[in-house]
């Protein structure tokens, strides 16, 4: 069986510890993400959600612990392993990170220069036109700069550059904040359009109720320097924990919670 079919998870965490100075802020985590999944991460602020995500795209090396993408060790690799994990997954950074002197086109063409090199200039341009158009962008936007577009549209020039190499697993560190409620929306369904569509599976850090019940299938939970819990939303109301309760049964919460009713009653599943 072709890799991109197998079932295996694609994130395998064992007993991550990740120290700055004195002050830890993981200390013996672990977390599986499953195939194919939309899992949300949430935790309060400073618990070390980007720290996480970082550690297990290589930026930040743990001082203790096993981390595994794909099967291959993030931590114990060779550079020359880790670059042939690497173009299987794309990353949107907060704030989208784009170059701001390179127009969206080209910000799309990095990835694709860096990794396939032999592609010639026409059809990187128009693998990068496609990424671009895919991500909800319109055509137009291709030829603009960073400094020229909103911040939903930089979040979407973000996406197509993440989505550049065709990835598996695609990584999204608060992709909806800032963006107004309709343009939130609109994001949360496109990630969950495309995840359906090119099969992805996908780690989500936010903060927002919203996407976390309209498009997760799973929520970890960051607390206590660990993943306290995993689960999805009702599964996590069970086990009694306080954060979780205050988090989810909070005035958000339960505002959340309602409009998802609505929604799943207006398109006829519940
Ligand atoms: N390079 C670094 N050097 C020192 N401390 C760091 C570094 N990067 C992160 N930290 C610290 O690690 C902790 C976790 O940071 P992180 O950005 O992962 O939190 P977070 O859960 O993503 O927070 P937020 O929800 O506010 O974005 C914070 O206390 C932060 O100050």
């Amino acid at each position: 069986m072709h890799e991109r079919f197998s079932t295996d998870p694609p994130i395998v965490i064992r007993g991550l510890v990740n120290r700055f100075g004195d002050i830890a802020v993981h200390d013996g985590l672990d977390l599986t993400v499953k195939q194919g999944e939309i899992l949300g991460v949430v935790g309060g602020s400073g618990t070390g959600k980007s720290v996480l995500m970082r550690s297990i795209i290589g930026l930040q090396m743990p001082d203790e612990g096993e981390i595994e993408v794909f099967g291959k060790s993030i931590t114990d690799a060779e550079p020359d392993e880790v670059l042939g994990v690497r173009n299987r997954w794309g990353v949107l950074f907060q704030g989208g990170a784009l170059f701001s002197t390179l127009t969206v086109g080209e910000n799309v063409e990095v990835p694709l220069k860096q990794f396939f090199p032999e592609i010639d200039d026409e059809l990187r341009k128009e693998i990068a036109r496609y990424k671009v158009l895919l991500s909800g962008l319109p055509e137009e936007a291709i030829a603009k700069y960073p400094s020229e577009l909103s911040g939903g549209m930089k979040k979407r020039a973000g996406l197509a550059r993440a989505l550049a190499l065709d990835p598996e697993l695609l990584f999204l560190d608060e992709p909806t904040a800032g963006l107004d409620p309709i343009g939130a929306a609109k994001f949360d369904r496109q990630t969950r359009e495309l995840a359906q569509v090119l099969g992805l599976t996908v780690f989500l850090i936010t903060h927002d109720l919203d996407t976390l019940y309209e498009i997760c299938d799973r929520v970890a939970v960051l607390a206590d320097k660990k993943v306290i819990a995993v689960g999805t939303i009702p599964e996590l109301m069970e086990i009694g924990h306080p954060w979780i309760e205050e988090y989810f049964n909070g005035p958000r919460g339960r505002g959340a919670q309602a409009a998802k009713v609505r929604q799943d009653r207006r398109a006829g599943t519940s």
